[in-house]
């Protein structure tokens, strides 16, 4: 690849783009008898003084190409309208610039303003530099050595130069060709006579200051050996072999060893950046960089936008693609632009610029691969307080610079395959949450996993399992949960807009207990054995959708994780309306844009990219405008439980430890028994027959309670009593003079299913 770029890495094609942007459908009617490149604003003007035949110009296009194969040029059947011709050029010249294509270039570089950029780039080259020094610090024994053994070649040296010079060994050389002349006239004879003294005295001379030099160097010598400390006679001894020895040295020979690899990273450059781009098999980037290369047009090539410049701990390329390649085709084959650019596939960030145009490509290559090196450490681990009206931090971006979270007002997704870091990260969210005093944690750990029983210490509400009991715990909890949302917004409606301007929780009405408006966030882990429970799945959807939909403004904010992410695991009224997506790896572009939001894969933002590898790395969408990437904080879990143990401290000290954490739990009114799908069934058989068909049933039951039983059918209903032991039968009912037969229920069978889960309850 030999496209040139200058130094600062700018595409030297000297391409005029804002002649390119500036480029405007034209098309030549000379043929039709008007003037040549000529255009016709969509509006046809009707002017007064000048008038003109003007042409159609989609009927125009159209017929030309229709017609092109058999030359009919005449443009016979043009509708020919009165108005004025204008000059394409002049339109093109006066039109407004495209906003941002002539955008000024920074004074100076931001990136050298960026204090974490240059505090990085410092570092960076103090931590080669201490690389280096201790490198060749622990290895000078062996360069005294490799130079001691060059000490005699080094003394030879010495001598033969301080002989050649006490001997004048040029003046020599001059006397023996003048005596190698052989053509001794009298100026010859002179000129020799003249050379031979000069030579003695020199010598002579020479001689003296070198005898004179022996000695006083054998007597500092003396003085030195006699009246140093041993340590220091034998440095100066060592520096002075070595110095002899580096005397000794031939032009080529090395006596230090290189710090670095000798198979080293190349460079950096847009050179070695054209030839990955190059090697990614884009038919069309191919061909442009061909093209580019050839210097032929219609070659855009690659063109950088700025210096490819440090950035963080790693290096930074804003460029380019050519018409037609988008930032996306190449984040695809991360792993072949890894491979080309001589990387790790953990360094090579490829990222889209959203705010520019779909063809810039925003490409971090880091030092090190983002899943190698020590965990992230949490800032908050140790000390300090969360507001959830406020960022908090939850671990860096793929260039180290620090990720921060807000969720108030946010419901949140997270979505993995498995053990990529989902549980981590939920935990350390509830974490967070517990470090705001004000926050009500409802942890669910519904693998049961234990993982989250960090919390237990802090939950207003807690539970680990998926047993029925854990379930109807939680729905009591969201049954609550909603009621609650329902009073929140009425006591919002109800305070004066002085102090609620935009009907939402503020820190301050959060602050006030008698108003019962603090956050509440809801976890829960593996939310698929909850959404895909025969008996509460529908349930717990429509409770959740309306949590997660209406609770952010009220201080209610929702937190699901899954490793399915798919439409029956996660309902789409939920991944819809989550302002919050956090996707550690998956495998495809539906469980992508399940969690990430729909058009996030094409789009270029892809958690199919991360390896098995990148544990706690995933995409955060919602945060800021454009996603970003996120290594989240690591907590074991005995970080996590002294992190809930300070938590609680300070919810004592706040008198804020409530329900599950304070021994309550949970209220008992919110213990009374859940209504499930046989109280309903009782509830509306009981006005009915004895025996009743299952698609009776479920119509009767969607009247009854239909943000629970809309869109039930006869399979749905079957499924749901299954857990209670009840089982469908067939009932049949006599339609004149036929008897038909279908799936029902008796309301004996529901009544002893009832007053079987009752006694369970009850035991
Ligand atoms: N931020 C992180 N940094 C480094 N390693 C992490 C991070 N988060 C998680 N891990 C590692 O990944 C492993 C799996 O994490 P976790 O249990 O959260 O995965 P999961 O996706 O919830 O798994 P499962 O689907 O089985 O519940 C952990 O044991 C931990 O060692």
């Amino acid at each position: 690849m030999t496209q040139h770029h200058d130094d600062h890495g700018y595409d030297d094609h000297g391409h005029d783009e804002n002649a390119r942007d500036d480029e405007a459908e034209s098309v030549d009617l000379s043929k039709d008898g008007g003037p040549g490149r000529s255009v016709v604003c969509g509006v046809v003007l009707r002017g007064e003084g000048v008038r003109g035949e003007v042409v159609d110009l989609s009927a125009a296009r159209a017929r030309r190409h229709l017609d092109e194969d058999q030359h009919d040029d005449t443009g016979e059947g043009a509708e020919v309208v009165e108005g004025v011709v204008l000059d394409a050029d002049e339109l093109v010249r006066k039109a407004p610039a495209v906003a941002g294509a002539r955008s000024r270039r920074e004074l100076v570089p931001s990136h050298l303003l960026d204090r974490e950029t240059l505090a990085g780039l410092v570092a960076d080259s103090a931590r080669r530099a201490g690389f280096t020094v201790a490198f060749h610090a622990l290895r000078l024994p062996l360069y005294w050595l490799r130079l001691l053994q060059l000490a005699p070649r080094g003394a030879w040296r010495i001598v033969r130069a301080l002989f050649w010079w006490a001997s004048d060994g040029n003046g020599r050389q001059v006397r023996r060709a003048v005596a190698l002349g052989q053509v001794m006239g009298s100026a010859e004879a002179t000129a020799f006579h003249r050379v031979s003294e000069q030579h003695r005295d020199r010598v002579r001379t020479r001689l003296a200051v070198l005898g004179a030099a022996v000695l006083a160097v054998t007597v500092v010598g003396y003085v030195l050996a006699t009246s140093l400390a041993a340590w220091a006679l034998l440095l100066a001894v060592g520096t002075t072999l070595a110095g002899i020895g580096a005397l000794g040295r031939k032009p080529d020979e090395r006596i230090t060893g290189s710090a670095v690899s000798t198979s080293a990273v190349p460079r950096f450059t847009s050179d070695l950046i054209l030839t990955a781009l190059g090697s990614l098999g884009i038919a069309e980037l191919n061909k442009h960089l061909r093209l580019a290369e050839a210097g032929r047009p219609g070659g855009e090539g690659v063109r950088f936008v700025g210096p490819i410049h440090r950035d963080g701990s790693g290096w930074r390329a804003d460029l380019d693609l050519p018409p037609g390649v988008t930032a996306a085709d190449v984040i695809e084959k991360r792993d072949r632009l890894a491979s080309g650019l001589r990387r790790p596939l953990g360094c090579v960030w490829p990222e889209p610029d959203a705010s520019q145009h779909e063809g810039r490509l925003i490409l971090w290559v880091g030092d090190k691969a983002l899943s190698a090196g020590k965990p992230v450490p949490w800032p908050l681990a140790k000390t300090g307080k969360v507001s959830l009206f406020e960022p908090f931090p939850i671990g860096v971006d793929q260039r180290g610079r620090p990720a921060t979270l807000t969720l108030m007002y946010a419901s949140m997704v997270i979505g993995a395959t498995p053990r990529m870091g989902k549980t981590f990260t939920l935990r350390l969210l509830l974490l967070a949450a517990a470090l705001d005093p004000l926050a009500e944690v409802h942890p669910y750990d519904l693998k049961g996993s234990g993982d989250l029983s960090a919390l237990e210490t802090v939950a207003h509400r807690y539970r680990a399992g998926d047993e029925e009991e854990d379930l109807a715990y939680l729905m009591a909890d969201l049954r609550a949960l909603v009621k609650d949302m329902r009073r929140r917004y009425t006591v919002i409606r109800s305070l004066p807009r002085s102090e609620c301007p935009e009907n939402k929780v503020t820190p301050d009405l959060a602050a006030r207990r008698e108003l019962g408006l603090h956050p509440v966030v809801l976890g829960i882990d593996e939310c698929q054995f909850l959404f895909e429970h025969p008996v509460h799945g529908k349930d717990a959807e429509t409770l959740i959708t309306d949590l997660v939909k209406r609770g952010p403004a009220v201080g209610i904010v929702v937190l699901v994780a899954t490793q399915r992410p798919d439409a029956k695991s996660l309902p789409t009224g939920i991944s819809a309306n989550a302002i919050l997506r956090y996707c550690l790896r998956v495998m495809g572009q539906t469980e992508n844009d399940m969690v990430l939001g729909t058009s996030m894969y094409k789009a270029g933002i892809r958690a199919t990219t991360f390896t098995r590898s990148d544990l706690g790395i995933g995409y955060l969408v919602g945060e800021g405008a454009e996603p970003v990437i996120v290594k989240t904080a690591y907590l074991d879990n005995p970080a996590a439980a002294a992190i809930a143990a300070r938590a609680r401290t300070a919810r004592i000290a706040a008198g804020r430890l409530t329900g599950h954490a304070a021994g309550i739990d949970p209220d008992t009114d919110e213990n009374a028994p859940v209504p499930t799908v046989l109280d309903d069934l009782a509830e509306v058989m009981a006005t009915g027959p004895e025996k009743e068909w299952s698609e009776v049933l479920v119509q009767r039951l969607a009247e009854y309670r239909p943000d629970v039983y809309t869109g039930w059918d006869a399979d749905d209903l079957a499924g749901a009593v299954a857990p209670f032991g009840l089982k469908t039968i067939q009932v049949g009912r006599r339609d004149g003079a036929k008897v038909l037969n279908r799936r029902g229920l008796t309301q004996s069978g529901v009544h002893a299913a009832l007053t079987e889960r009752d006694d369970k309850r009850g035991a």
